[in-house]
């Protein structure tokens, strides 16, 4: 199996490039992050480079988390401000060779959340194909993230069906779903066509997999038996240092 360090959570406490460094040190064989857009593309990208590690995936800005807010893309009105987060993700995803953005909902429900999401859904999706990027939408739980936009797998698996782009894809965060839905390997399996990321934590704590309800010895197996082909993003909370809590990695890697 491969991993992914979820550098949002992980080594969070160093600066951007040097949480790339640790990663690798870590074995990890990938990164993604969530907001890395106070760091200089170049510096990354030289952090890149000399690890020989890949950012799997960035998310567009939250708008005003001062205000609470947690994403642009549902919510109706603000078309502009979630188009200009859509294209600053694209813009620093194309400059560091990152093949997916995971674009952030927001706090929204009902008819016109659904449908401005889906239409900043489609403008992501044809701004971000000529450059092979992939957009990802997540549920996020609902303790968590209460009165998130997008809460389950259906919900995510309708509003693709319906934006009906080649490039748009789900964000499975097996710790998202399994608070919200459960079941994870038999969804694993079924949304495997439309799954464009898998990350993880346990649950219910959000720390490393080692620990708590789901048994991800278990779940990296069917994972690795259905022929996933990137890593699996780390992306849980370690409390602490990170490097304390890689046993898990340390026991898979033999
Ligand atoms: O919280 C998560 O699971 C996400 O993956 C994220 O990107 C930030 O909300
Ligand atoms: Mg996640």
């Amino acid at each position: 199996m491969k991993f992914s360090a979820n550098l949002g959570f992980l080594w969070a406490d160093r600066p951007l490039p040097d949480a790339i460094r640790a990663a690798k040190a870590a074995g990890f064989d990938a990164v993604e992050c969530h907001w890395p857009y106070e760091v200089p593309v170049e510096e990354v990208s030289a952090a890149l480079a000399e690890t020989g590690l890949r950012m799997l995936g960035l998310n567009t800005v939250r708008g005003n988390t001062a205000k609470g807010e947690n994403g642009l893309s549902a919510l109706p009105g603000r078309e502009d401000d979630a188009r200009a987060a859509i294209d600053q993700a694209i813009a620093y995803a194309v400059a560091i060779d990152t093949p997916s953005i995971h674009v952030m909902a927001g706090f929204a429900t009902g008819d016109a959340a659904s449908e401005a999401f889906r239409a900043n859904l489609s403008y992501a999706c044809a701004q971000a194909a000529p450059h092979g990027i992939s957009i990802l939408i997540e549920p996020l739980n609902r303790y968590d993230a209460p009165g998130y936009f997008l809460t389950t797998t259906e919900q995510a698996r309708e509003i693709i069906a319906r934006v009906g782009a080649p490039n748009l894809k789900l964000m499975f965060d097996c710790y998202h779903v399994q608070l919200m839905e459960g079941d994870l390997t038999h969804r694993l399996r079924a949304l495997q066509p439309v799954i464009g990321h898998i990350q993880f934590a346990s649950v219910p704590d959000r720390a490393a997999p080692d620990r708590g309800e789901v048994n991800y010895a278990h779940v990296f197996g069917v994972v690795r038996d259905m022929g996933w082909p990137t890593p699996l993003g780390a992306e849980y909370k370690p409390g602490g240092d990170t490097d304390a809590t890689l046993g898990w990695l340390k026991d898979l890697r033999g």
